[in-house]
């Protein structure tokens, strides 16, 4: 599976989500390239909200993208129309997180399971076949070799389908032709009639294959009859995954399927998802939110954050070198089993910004804690990351000097301020108390004075001149320019890897 460009925008202009959230373009999935090769596991993380789900849907089409396209077996599946794309759904499937919000409770297991086999008229009869009237043909198969004949035979073909378990009862008369199938037909040796002989009914094969397949996930035949409410948290998603393994697929998205689990029984659904992988030689994009469960399972990591994916690498390579500061942050974040050893975690000050209005350049960068600072000033990272708080709230209109002189007993009076181009100068002393006040760091020299002045901004209510002077001196390349994704065996969209000469830390 590829995709590519692949963006879906949701409007909330109207509706029940605008009313709540307000209006705008929510940019779920932006832009975004993505390969899952055949047989591998495919991990997609990020925290809640940065558009893994909705991936999975786009790649699927469960949800209509607004851009970009999707290859699948040779389909660009953008292109196909309703028929089609259901035809292609058996190739490609989903297990969903909440094993009981996406089952019917008023179905029991069985028929949830029939329910696939009978959209697609799975599974295909075994028949054996003669031809009559014309040459003599022997086939044994399955149905589809009924299409496979005509084209050999070139003709359209009268087909009798009997049950030999009901006593030749004949189930059916087709007639297969040039439109059934899509292959050209010609006049000649018009009218053949073919009899297939199968020895069970459809009815017979469904029951059949729904016992194998409750097998297949663990379960008790008899289970069949239950409804989900009667069912444990792991025997429901063990139905979910016997549904989506019903038609057979070759691809299957797992969203989350875990995650609504139990521990105990997270590992248990694991396992059976790796067994099924080998046996039928299943590909799939696992979307996680817990790194250990990936870590297991995934032979590569895709790392989302706001709609975009910042980092892929294998698995042991993105958990022993990861490169993008939000996949540090993720990392650290897993709880380590050896308490004697040491490991930092990375804080991620505030939650995913709202993707209606992303961030400029890299998205990641507020909330970043390696935001590269300019060349030109001379500041520590800590002290840039106050300064690019303070910043935000500025922008924000968020500071209230008031309440702070009030809480820090700023006086007014006292020194000068020089601002850093010494244009201007001030006489208002309690700036430069804010600044040890709003600041933990010490901030000194030309740093210190434009926050000062800043300051003073405010306090007249320039916020506009106020978010001018910071951006002068203190503006990124993270929120000038967008990184890119590179095209390298472990790409990170991150700036601290387009310019190797800068200080991380
Ligand atoms: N139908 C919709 N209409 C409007 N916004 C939506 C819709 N579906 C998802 N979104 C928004 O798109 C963004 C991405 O959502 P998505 O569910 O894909 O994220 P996620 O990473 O899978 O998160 P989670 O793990 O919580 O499901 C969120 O801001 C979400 O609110």
């Amino acid at each position: 599976m590829s995709a590519r460009g692949l963006t879906k925008h949701f409007s909330r202009a109207d509706g029940i989500l605008g009313k709540l959230f307000g209006e705008g373009t929510v940019k779920a999935v932006d832009d975004v390239d993505l390969d899952v090769y055949e047989g591998e596991t495919l991990g997609l993380v990020g925290e809640s909200g940065c558009g893994k789900s909705t991936t999975g849907r786009s790649i699927l089409q469960l949800t209509e993208p607004t851009d970009g396209t999707v290859l699948f077996t040779g389909d660009v599946l953008n292109d196909l129309n309703r028929s089609e794309l259901r035809e292609k759904r058996q190739d490609m499937q989903m297990i969903f997180q909440d094993p009981l919000s996406s089952l019917d409770p008023r179905q029991t297991v069985g028929r949830t399971i029939a329910e696939p086999l009978e959209i697609h008229d799975q599974p295909e009869f075994d028949v054996s076949a003669n031809v009559f009237g014309g040459k003599d043909v022997e086939l044994t198969g399955t149905e589809s070799l009924l299409g496979e004949l005509v084209e050999r035979e070139e003709s359209d073909i009268a087909v009798t389908i009997r049950d030999q378990a009901v006593g030749s009862l004949e189930l059916r008369t087709e007639v297969l032709s040039k439109e059934d199938i899509d292959i050209r037909i010609s006049e000649r040796d018009r009218g053949l009639t073919l009899s297939i002989e199968i020895d069970r009914s459809k009815r017979d094969l469904r029951d059949a294959r729904i016992t194998e397949l409750l097998g297949e996930v663990g379960l008790d035949p008899t289970q069949r009859d239950r409804y989900p409410h009667e069912l444990s948290g792991g025997q429901r998603q063990r139905v979910g995954i016997a549904r989506a393994l019903a038609v057979d697929p070759d691809f299957i998205v797992c969203d989350e399927p875990v995650s609504a689990l139990d521990v105990s029984v997270q590992a248990q659904i694991i396992n059976l998802l790796e067994d099924l992988q080998q046996e039928f030689g299943l590909t799939y994009l696992f979307i996680a939110h817990d790194l250990s469960v990936v870590r297991h399972i995934c032979d590569r990591v895709a790392v989302m954050y706001l709609g975009d994916i910042v980092e892929i690498a294998g698995t042991d390579e993105l958990f022993s070198d990861p490169k993008h500061p939000y996949t540090e942050a993720l990392l650290s974040a897993i709880p380590v089993p050896d308490p004697t050893r040491e490991s930092e975690r990375i804080l991620l000050e505030g939650g995913v910004p709202s993707p209606v209005d992303p961030p400029s350049g890299c998205s990641f960068r507020t909330r970043c804690p390696s935001v590269i600072p300019p060349e030109s000033i001379d500041i520590n990272q800590d002290a840039y990351r106050e300064v690019m708080h303070f910043r935000q709230r500025v922008e924000e209109k968020s500071i209230d000097l008031e309440s702070i002189q009030e809480e820090g007993f700023v006086t007014d009076g006292g020194a000068n301020i020089e601002t850093p181009d010494s244009s201007t100068v001030t006489d208002d002393a309690s700036a430069q108390q804010l600044v040890d006040l709003i600041f933990d760091e010490n901030l000194t020299g030309e740093n210190r004075m434009t926050i000062a002045w800043a300051i003073d901004l405010i306090d007249d209510g320039k916020w506009r001149e106020a978010q001018d002077v910071l951006r002068q001196r203190f503006e990124s390349v993270c929120e000038r320019t967008p990184p890119v994704l590179q095209k390298e065996p472990h790409p990170a969209a991150c700036h601290l890897y387009n310019q190797p000469d800068i200080d991380r830390r």
